[in-house]
């Protein structure tokens, strides 16, 4: 389970979370609502590994986590994957999109262009396509890309941050689809992060909503959830 505990994080003297806990169990698909600007991005960010709270524990798979981006531990960094609602600022703009989805193959010592072939296949990237720079393909081939790329190493939790957006609806419904696959096949847990309550009912197997300032505090418990299990509620 990766799981925030009690999580706080201020920008300057404001607080984006404050005492915010929240489970992502493997297998299954916790989805995250609420208002722009109440703190989801900050949350998958801590999540991710990429945020140190300035209070509260994240605990990965039981294992405390002390240190915070490049200095958390490699096999620990591995198991969780974030996607962003914007691909460009998410890739280096010189790499061709094979070097992009190839980027933590390379860094875990196990190039594979078969591999890279393979993830570009499962997200429907076209093999033209791996030879062109990001400013040469659009925004969903783009988010193809970074999803090819997150799914590289088998994380076992992908946390989809908007991931869909921007995008248009077949592009929206195959990435779903491809994520939903790679959920059921390995038994990953989920965090996908929308606005699109509708999206949500679809895919997540519970939702939990984030709510308004001034209740910036929330917990799997506390009155200011919402589960909603399905659309009608
Ligand atoms: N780097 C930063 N520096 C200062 N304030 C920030 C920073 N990042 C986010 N914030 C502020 O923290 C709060 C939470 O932002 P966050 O992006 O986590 O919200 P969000 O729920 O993901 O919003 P949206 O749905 O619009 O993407 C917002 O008020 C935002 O302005």
């Amino acid at each position: 389970m990766l799981e925030a505990s009690g999580v706080t994080v201020r920008y300057g003297r404001r607080a984006a979370l404050e005492d915010v806990s929240l489970r992502v169990v493997p297998g299954t698909v916790t989805g995250l609502a609420g208002p722009s600007g109440c703190g989801k991005s900050t949350l998958a960010r801590v999540l991710a590994l990429m945020l140190r709270p300035d209070a509260g524990t994240v605990t990965l798979d039981g294992v405390p986590v002390l240190r915070w981006r490049q200095r958390a531990p490699r096999e620990l960094r591995v198991r969780v994957a974030l996607l962003y609602q914007q691909p460009r600022p998410a890739v280096d703009p010189r790499l061709p999109l094979a070097e992009v989805i190839g980027e933590p193959l390379a860094a875990a010592g196990r190039p594979g262009p078969d591999r890279v072939r393979e993830l570009a296949e499962l997200t429907g990237l076209t093999g033209d396509l791996l030879g062109r720079r990001p400013h040469e393909v659009s925004d969903g081939q783009l988010q193809r890309a970074c999803l090819a790329r997150a799914l590289a190493l088998e994380p076992r939790y992908l946390i989809c941050d908007e991931m869909t957006t921007m995008l248009d609806a077949s592009t929206q419904a195959h990435l779903v689809g491809v994520v939903r696959d790679y959920q059921r096949r390995t038994g990953a847990g989920v965090l996908a992060i929308s606005h699109d309550m509708t999206l949500l009912g679809r895919w997540a197997d519970r939702v939990v909503h984030l709510g308004e300032p001034p209740f910036r505090t929330f917990a799997e418990s506390a009155h200011q959830i919402r589960q909603v299990r399905d659309l009608g509620e």
